[in-house]
């Protein structure tokens, strides 16, 4: 079994409780009201502007001008079309691009973002590559089923554009990637370097579930 096959495999309870969040499941019949998916829109906004320095510093750690290259690319994309889908989202409900920019990220959202550039900058490029996959993985995992639960009725879903852009090929593609180079670095690694590898790609999969909480939940800062 490969590492990425073992992290697949124990991280299932957590990755269906995302699956299955009443947000998620709101997006996926169209049946979310836009209030709640404005304000996902900016925590998120503010959550990939954080999520693309990773990929920066995937850049400066990355093992081969090959791996270098593909980083700055993933930089790009999540730059100019990622975030574009936010952007588009945004302006049909009547939010500016300053707006989504100054939004002022949740508690969860902060330590999410906080933990993943800590290790990021202060671990190895194996370290990051665990951290950041989850949020990669997962979301494609969950476009992929929302389509199949629900793609019959995706011509009246107001975000019928969200599920496909995470449920798409190019996104799976990114995931892919991610996962390839995880299996080939950690290849021969020694069981106590995977089990702490293994705990970065639990923690962040357990905070892609706060993300979908604090949304629902409403989650603020108490003052
Ligand atoms: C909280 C949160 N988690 C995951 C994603 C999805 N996502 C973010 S970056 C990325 C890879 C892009 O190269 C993907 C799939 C999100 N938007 N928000």
């Amino acid at each position: 079994m490969t590492f990425s096959e073992r992290l697949f495999r124990n991280v299932q309870p957590i990755w269906n409780q995302n699956y299955h969040h009443p947000f998620v499941q709101g997006i996926g019949k169209g049946t979310l009201s836009t209030e709640f998916f404005k304000e996902y829109m900016k925590q998120d906004y503010v959550y990939l502007i954080q999520y693309a320095r990773l990929y920066a510093i995937g850049v400066q750690k990355a093992n081969s001008l090959e791996a270098m290259t593909h980083f700055s690319q993933l930089l790009h994309n999540i730059l100019h079309f990622e975030m574009n889908v936010h952007r588009e989202y945004a302006k049909r409900f009547g939010v500016t691009e300053k707006e989504l920019e100054q939004t002022k990220p949740t508690p969860n959202n902060l330590a999410y973002t906080s933990y993943m550039l800590n290790v990021a900058q202060n671990g190895t490029l194996a370290e990051l590559i665990s951290c950041l996959l989850p949020c990669a993985w997962d979301y494609w995992e969950i476009g992929k089923l929302l389509k199949k639960q629900y793609g019959h009725e995706l011509e009246s879903n107001p975000y019928k554009t969200w599920i496909e852009t995470y449920s798409s090929d190019e996104f799976g593609a990114i995931a892919q990637w991610l996962i390839k180079l995880l299996d080939e670095i950690t290849e021969g690694k020694p069981e106590e370097e995977l089990v702490n590898l293994e705990q970065h790609f639990q923690t962040t999969s357990k905070y892609e579930y706060l993300f979908w909480e604090m949304l629902y939940r409403g989650q603020d800062w108490p003052l």
